[in-house]
């Protein structure tokens, strides 16, 4: 279970996130949805640990992030900017990760076979294209086999064979009673992914189901998602 609580984060004048309240439970799909700058990497970013709030918390499992005894076998993250070191080959650097998360060794196979890498394994990173660097980071991600995954983008770059299965992966994942909170501008397709929606535009202008967002698909979700943010409405 992740939750914010008047989460909010100042970068000195700045209002990054201001007030942010919700939570994701076991079982769902959130997506988090934002204009650039809404402050949805600064969120997720503080619910790992990696920014701390001026005030507020944000908090998975009952406590924050760098509290959890083994993070990664409880978390799944991938977010940008993480990094791969290009002179590594994918089975290289999960296996760093394995041990990192301390995952039994067979668990590299599998999650290279879960997101389609099993021929690329032995590839040096810096020959990924786009879209398997992000099947990679979600092998990063999954290695831990954890309960939670937080995922900044994670559909960037997928080709449409990669996204169905990102979509289809989450909804299984999530009905196994795992927790996802992810954040994406790709509102199409979230439509078909997500169970909860949450947009914020430095604060929460909408926290709650994709059904209620859309009145049960009266509505697209893009249309909303701009009456919502260019309107300034807060619900
Ligand atoms: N380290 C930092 N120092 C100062 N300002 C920052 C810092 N990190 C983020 N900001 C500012 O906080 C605001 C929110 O940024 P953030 O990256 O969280 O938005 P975002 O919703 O993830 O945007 P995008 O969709 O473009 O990725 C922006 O105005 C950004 O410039």
């Amino acid at each position: 279970m992740i939750e914010f609580r008047d989460f909010t984060k100042r970068y000195g004048h700045l209002t990054a996130v201001e007030d942010l309240s919700f939570e994701v439970r076991p079982g769902r799909v959130v997506g988090l949805l934002g204009p650039n700058g809404a402050g949805k990497s600064t969120s997720l970013r503080g619910l790992l640990g990696l920014v701390r709030p001026t005030s507020g918390a944000a908090t998975v499992f009952g406590v924050p992030y760098e509290r959890l005894t083994n993070p990664a076998r409880r978390v799944g993250v991938h977010m940008d900017g993480l990094g791969f070191e290009t002179g590594m080959t994918g089975r290289r650097h999960l296996q760093i990760c394995a041990v990192a998360a301390d995952a039994p060794r067979g668990r590299v196979d599998e999650v290279l076979d879960l997101v389609g890498l099993a021929d690329a394994g032995r590839r040096r990173l810096g020959r990924y294209s786009t879209g398997m660097k992000q099947r990679l980071g979600l092998a990063t991600a999954l290695i831990g086999d954890p309960e939670v995954l937080v995922l900044d983008e994670p559909a960037n770059g997928l080709d449409p064979q990669g996204i169905r299965w990102l979509r289809n992966f989450l909804r299984s994942f999530a009905d196994g009673g795992g927790t996802v909170l992810l954040s994406s501008h790709q509102l199409a397709e979230l439509a078909q992914t997500v169970d909860e929606v949450v947009i914020i535009n430095g604060r929460r202008v909408f926290s709650g189901s994709l059904d209620a967002l859309t009145g049960g698909g009266a509505h697209n979700l893009e249309d909303r998602y701009f009456e919502l943010v260019e309107e300034g409405v807060h619900a």
